[in-house]
């Protein structure tokens, strides 16, 4: 399996794009609108963020699941025991958010947000009739309005040698919304499993955006489009005393959206909290 980035601006993008999610779950795009300077700057004002007291009146909201997760509460993956070794913290333009942080936050926001509807519609316009219409509405519909979709502020520590054996960043999972928009993180790790059950490395040169399906697009299409496992790898040697800080925006309908016949959106995020343990 071969994952290579896609250059946005190109004539056949949306094709080549949604080929890529087809065959490998991911797609990485290249040459894309959301500005490299945005991020760049969110991730310096975070990590500063994560490195203060300050996030400790920011602790989530079990209900809401707005608001700082803090090592001891991370997820646990799916058929994982040890937690992944990493802090987070959770935004809707509804939730909690440091004041000072917030307006750099909901333009990103509300910019990848913009670019998820338009990869939604390259989904749509690319999904074959017999897949096309298992979709209760058009994809980028399903966002619309919707107070559901996350954007989640990653930091991983640097390591001191104490973890437990056998945790690491982010252990093996699979998202659970409609589509992931990552930009590149600041350190590498991230790795996708191939068709042979191989683990390759995500492309992740600065300024690349990596998209994933999640189950609720796999759900959605009837298995046509995969929700792909990946995760973090811990890193070795000098790097250790490096953090790592990412950016992924996960798409989520409204919660009455249906997506099968078996859920709707509401009913399928809530399975999914209660087995990763934070609801
Ligand atoms: O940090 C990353 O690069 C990926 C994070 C991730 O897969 C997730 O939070 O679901
Ligand atoms: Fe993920």
């Amino acid at each position: 399996m071969k994952l290579e980035a896609v250059d946005y601006a190109a004539p056949n993008a949306d094709k080549l794009f949604v080929e890529s999610l087809r065959s490998t779950g991911f797609g990485v795009l290249k040459n894309h609108p959301i500005s490299q300077k945005s991020v760049t700057s969110i991730y310096a004002n975070w990590q500063e963020f994560f490195d203060s007291a300050e996030k400790d009146n920011y602790v989530f909201d079990r209900e809401t699941q707005d608001g700082f997760f803090p090592t001891t509460v991370s997820e646990t993956a799916k058929g994982f025991k040890k937690k992944d070794i990493k802090e987070y913290f959770h935004y809707y333009p509804w939730g909690k958010c440091p004041p000072e942080l917030k307006q750099e936050l909901a333009d990103y926001y509300q910019a990848a947000t913009d670019l998820a509807t338009e990869l939604l519609n390259w989904v749509e316009k690319h999904s074959p009739e017999e897949v096309a219409k298992l979709y209760s509405q058009p994809l980028s519909n399903m966002i619309k309005d919707s107070n559901q979709t996350l954007l989640r502020v990653l930091h991983y520590p640097p390591l001191t040698g104490d973890e437990e054996p056998d945790a690491i960043r982010a252990a093996a999972h699979e998202d659970i919304n409609l589509l992931t928009i990552l930009p590149a993180a600041n350190e590498p790790g991230l790795q996708v499993k191939g068709t042979g059950n191989e683990w390759l490395d995500v492309p992740s040169d600065f300024g690349n955006l990596i998209i994933n399906i999640g189950d609720m697009l796999q759900e959605a299409s009837g298995g046509y489009f995969p929700s792909t496992s990946h995760r973090v790898i811990n890193p070795a040697g000098a790097d250790m005393t490096k953090s790592r800080i990412s950016l992924p925006l996960f798409l989520h309908p409204r919660p009455d959206v249906v997506l099968s016949e078996r859920h709707t959106a509401d009913s399928y995020l809530k399975e999914r909290l209660r087995e990763l343990g934070v609801a």
